[in-house]
């Protein structure tokens, strides 16, 4: 018997943050059997800025870290020991004394269409509508199908849903791994390949925040630990972090592990989709981090400085 919780586990309340929370448990109790008590891993939902704030594109708020400040300040004043994340909503840049420690084995990282007009983007009815409050889906969408119309479109993806249904829009895009996570995958039209639409960096993997130096949390949180999930988000997310990437930015940035290399696949685009750079990188797992960096710097170059100041210009 536990009188107060072994862990308690920070987490943002939409379904899919609850559900990632649970399964986080789940892991946790399965590893471990002290904490095999209902009451020993306590899950303390928090409601962050970007949770208050849904009538507003993210990328029109703007400032880093909307889904993780409140659960990150959690941390820091000792009431949870663990936060909870989708490892796509996460800054790059951490609060002092925080770290990643962890993350579980990634889930599907492309993207899916809804939508019961067509069963692929390249289908879609001439003009029809697709709601996406994404800058990176809805670049990659207006290269591909300019005459689509893109509208900003938020909310869980319950509320999405239901707009689709409303006929609000005549299709929407999602992530796999939340639907997935959700047990709702039946409701996915379709999975896109990452050729016609290139995943966020991170997309489909949930990490661990805690204290750095906590080794009582660390010898807990291990033991759940998926390493090759690590590598990949590490050289994706490298990419994001040269590129100071923020959601206004669309970028994207795929790893995948093939044998003993690692191969990146990384895109910065505008979000008219009227520009869109690619480059790729090929190398040992173990430079994941450089491979991230080189192709953040090379997407850089290719986009000049012209175009950053461009994408200023549009959000000011
Ligand atoms: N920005 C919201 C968000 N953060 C993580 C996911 C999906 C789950 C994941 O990528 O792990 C979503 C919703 C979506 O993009 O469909």
């Amino acid at each position: 018997m536990t009188d107060t919780p072994i862990l308690r586990l920070g987490t943002r309340g939409s379904p899919l943050a609850l559900a990632q929370a649970f399964e986080v448990k789940r892991l946790l109790q399965e590893a471990h059997s002290d904490l095999k008590d209902e009451e020993s891993v306590e899950i303390v939902v928090i409601k962050t800025t970007g949770d208050k704030i849904q009538d507003r594109a993210l990328s029109a708020i703007g400032g880093k870290g909307l889904f993780t400040k409140e659960i990150e300040d959690g941390l820091q004043d000792g009431s949870i020991d663990i936060a909870v994340h989708s490892m796509k909503d996460v800054p790059t840049w951490l609060p002092d004394g925080l770290e990643i420690s962890t993350v579980l084995e990634r889930e599907d990282p492309r993207d899916a269409l809804f939508s019961s007009k067509a069963n692929s983007l390249a289908d879609l009815p001439k003009g029809a509508v697709v709601g996406s409050a994404s800058l990176r889906r809805q670049a990659q969408i207006k290269a591909k199908r300019p005459d689509l119309e893109v509208i900003t479109f938020r909310g869980s993806v319950q509320t999405r849903l239901r707009k689709l249904e409303e006929g609000q829009v005549d299709a929407t895009l999602l992530a796999v791994a939340g639907l997935n996570r959700l047990k709702q995958s039946d409701l996915i039209t379709a999975a896109l390949s990452t050729e016609e639409m290139l995943p966020a960096p991170a997309q489909g993997a949930v990490g661990l925040e805690v204290r750095i130096g906590d080794d009582r949390v660390r010898a807990y949180v291990d033991a759940i630990h998926h390493e090759p999930t690590m590598q990949r988000i590490t050289a994706e997310r490298a990419c994001l972090a040269e590129l100071d990437g923020s959601c206004r930015t669309p970028i994207a940035a795929l790893a995948e592990i093939e044998g003993d290399e690692l191969y990146l696949r990384t895109m910065l685009a505008a979000t008219d989709g009227s520009k869109i750079f690619t480059t790729e990188r090929r190398g040992p797992i173990s430079s994941a981090e450089e491979m991230g960096r080189s192709a953040g710097r090379e997407l850089k170059e290719q986009a000049g400085e012209a175009f950053f100041k461009t994408l200023e210009d549009q959000q000011s």
